[in-house]
């Protein structure tokens, strides 16, 4: 079975161009420095591409095996576009569910979190998306998410401090309600008990 995930409709690639090159005057730059001449495109081009995720089919298989533990993929790089300053946040995510009667080819547990993360996100929504879209597409018996993350905005400016890591969770059916299946997931990911013991 296979469940096609649309890409998102396309941006107005000259109308960004023409802004941030009015955004470059606007900060007092010279737009016709030398490396300055093909920023405009430049940054453009990088956010489009930071907001564009690729289309992807989300295939799943039937469990004619009946697995019932824990399919987890640990571990797994990010970057997205904090939509508060439009810098990057970026980190490891966590993604696993106890399967019910399909389950799903593993890279795309990857796949949707690379679609859900090109946008301009907050954390907490980016976590909840990706465990909302698991349950409602795979029927699992339970869904978790974790995302670890820094945040350019946190680092790069304002409050100044770099090498902090934001966790965020979302949990679904059993291991929402199912405290030791919940501890296995943090376990197998590399957490530890700390998210558990609300630490
Ligand atoms: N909850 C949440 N907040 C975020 C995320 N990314 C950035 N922020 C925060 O969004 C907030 C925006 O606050 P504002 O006070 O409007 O912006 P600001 O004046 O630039 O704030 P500072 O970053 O404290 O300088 C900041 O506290 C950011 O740290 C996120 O993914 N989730
Ligand atoms: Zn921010």
């Amino acid at each position: 079975m296979v469940h096609a995930v649309a890409a998102r409709p396309a941006p107005d690639r000259e109308l960004a161009i023409a802004a941030v090159a009015q955004l470059l005057q606007a900060l007092g730059r010279d737009p016709d420095a030398p490396h300055l001449a093909d920023t405009p495109r430049r940054v453009a081009d990088a956010l489009i591409e930071m907001l564009t995720p690729g289309e992807f089919t989300a295939t799943t298989f039937e469990n004619e095996a009946g697995y019932d533990s824990l399919v987890l993929v640990r571990d797994i790089p990010f970057t997205s576009l904090c939509e508060h300053h439009l810098l990057p946040f970026h980190g490891t995510a966590h993604i696993g569910y106890l399967p019910g009667e399909r389950i799903i080819g593993l890279s795309k547990l990857a796949r949707i979190l690379e679609y859900f993360s090109h946008a301009l996100q907050v954390q907490e929504r980016l976590t909840q998306q990706v465990a909302d879209w698991l349950q409602e597409e795979l029927g699992a018996r339970g869904v978790g998410v974790v995302l670890q993350a820094e945040h350019q905005c946190m680092a790069a400016r304002g409050v100044r401090v770099s090498g902090t890591r934001t966790t965020t969770s979302a949990w679904h059916g059993e291991l929402r309600s199912d405290r030791t299946a919940r501890a296995e997931f943090l376990t197998l990911s590399g957490i530890g008990a700390a998210l558990e013991e609300g630490n």
